[in-house]
């Protein structure tokens, strides 16, 4: 038992496109702690959202899972009934999506919504309900819970309606949380508190937190661990501080040198030359090849692969000191 609150293995999905079969998420493993924030990483269509939706079971025609274990308290997702699974979300794993109106319905008020949410996982009084519903608004920080819960999700600013469903996800104190890029829609002070109140609640509440996210630098004030992932792998993994200070994978470094206050001043920013490979015409060998400064001709042809002491996804990993 390795006592993780999430634990992914080997996951696999793919999609039935009109250029083929794609792999979308492509033999990911990671595992998170309790109490623990792991940041998510990479440019777009790299194959977060879809890890985050394949962690809930929550993958649909032209999609499927085709592989790997994914378990919450140790207990295997992928070998539960539909039924089973529909009880484990929302109770113990719950999601958080960037549109909180994914989550909020409009024509009801907060907190008969919530009250709702509440009921569906347990036997409790509309007003117990509506007092978890408060207790949940209170734990992230949003001011005058009662009145909130008695506002429809119109009346609110975005940063509010986040909040709530934040708070929404927390009301069953769920093991984890897949959290995909709920703050990049907000404005920069705004997201800056959610996120303060989110390591609170990690802190706090031993909740394990999957933090989706294109911006590093979100990741870099958040998170205890980073998982980078490029054309569906994670292509490197470990602590923040490690992964941050000193990057292995030319993609990494990469991408902090993009991430303008990862960046020394006065500098110009350097980018990531081309663009993201479709997952229908990945080069052979190391896919992030046609974009590397330090491809060789071993990258043309080999794709590069974990071994034990070697937890980057390359055949020529940077070796540098911690900064
Ligand atoms: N419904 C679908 N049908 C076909 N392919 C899909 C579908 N959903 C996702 N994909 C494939 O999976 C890839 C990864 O998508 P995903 O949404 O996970 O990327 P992402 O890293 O979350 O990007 P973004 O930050 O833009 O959301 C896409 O580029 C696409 O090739």
């Amino acid at each position: 038992m390795s006592g993780a609150a999430l634990e992914v293995r080997g996951l696999t999905t793919r999609f039935e496109t009109r250029g083929g079969m794609v792999t979308a998420v492509n033999d990911v493993s990671f595992s998170v702690q309790p109490g623990r924030i792991m940041g998510l990483v990479g440019e777009s269509g790299s194959g977060k959202s879809v890890t985050g939706f394949s962690i809930l079971g929550l993958i649909d025609k032209p999609g499927e899972i085709s592989g790997g274990e994914v378990l919450i308290d140790g207990e295997d997702l992928r070998r539960m009934t539909p039924d089973a699974l529909r009880r484990m979300r929302g109770r113990r794993v719950s999601m958080v999506f960037q549109d909180p109106m994914m989550t909020l319905n409009p024509v009801l008020r907060v907190g008969d919504q919530m009250a709702m949410a509440v009921r569906v996982h347990d036997r409790v009084s509309k007003r117990a309900a509506w007092e978890r519903a408060r207790a949940a608004l209170e734990t992230v920080g949003i001011p005058a819970p009662a009145e909130r819960l008695r506002a429809y999700p119109h009346q609110l600013s975005g940063g509010m309606r986040q909040r709530v469903a934040i708070a929404t996800a927390l009301l069953h104190r769920p093991s984890v949380i897949i959290a995909d890029e709920p703050t990049t829609a907000l404005d920069v002070s705004i997201q800056g508190q959610i996120l303060a109140e989110v390591r609170r609640l990690a802190d706090e509440t031993g909740t394990a937190i999957v933090w989706v996210t294109h911006d590093l630098a979100v990741v870099s004030s958040l998170a205890d661990d980073i998982c980078v992932m490029y054309a569906g792998r994670i292509v490197e993994s470990g602590t923040a501080e490690a992964v941050i200070g000193a990057p292995r994978h030319p993609y990494t470094r990469g991408l902090i040198d993009s991430v303008p206050s990862l960046h020394p001043p006065g500098q110009p920013l350097p980018q990531i030359p081309g663009a993201t490979p479709q997952l229908s015409h990945l080069p052979a060998g190391c896919p992030f090849r046609p974009r590397c400064p330090k491809a060789s001709d071993l990258c043309r042809t080999d794709p590069p692969r974990f071994g034990r002491d070697h937890p980057v996804l390359c055949h020529h990993p940077l070796t540098e000191e911690p900064a």
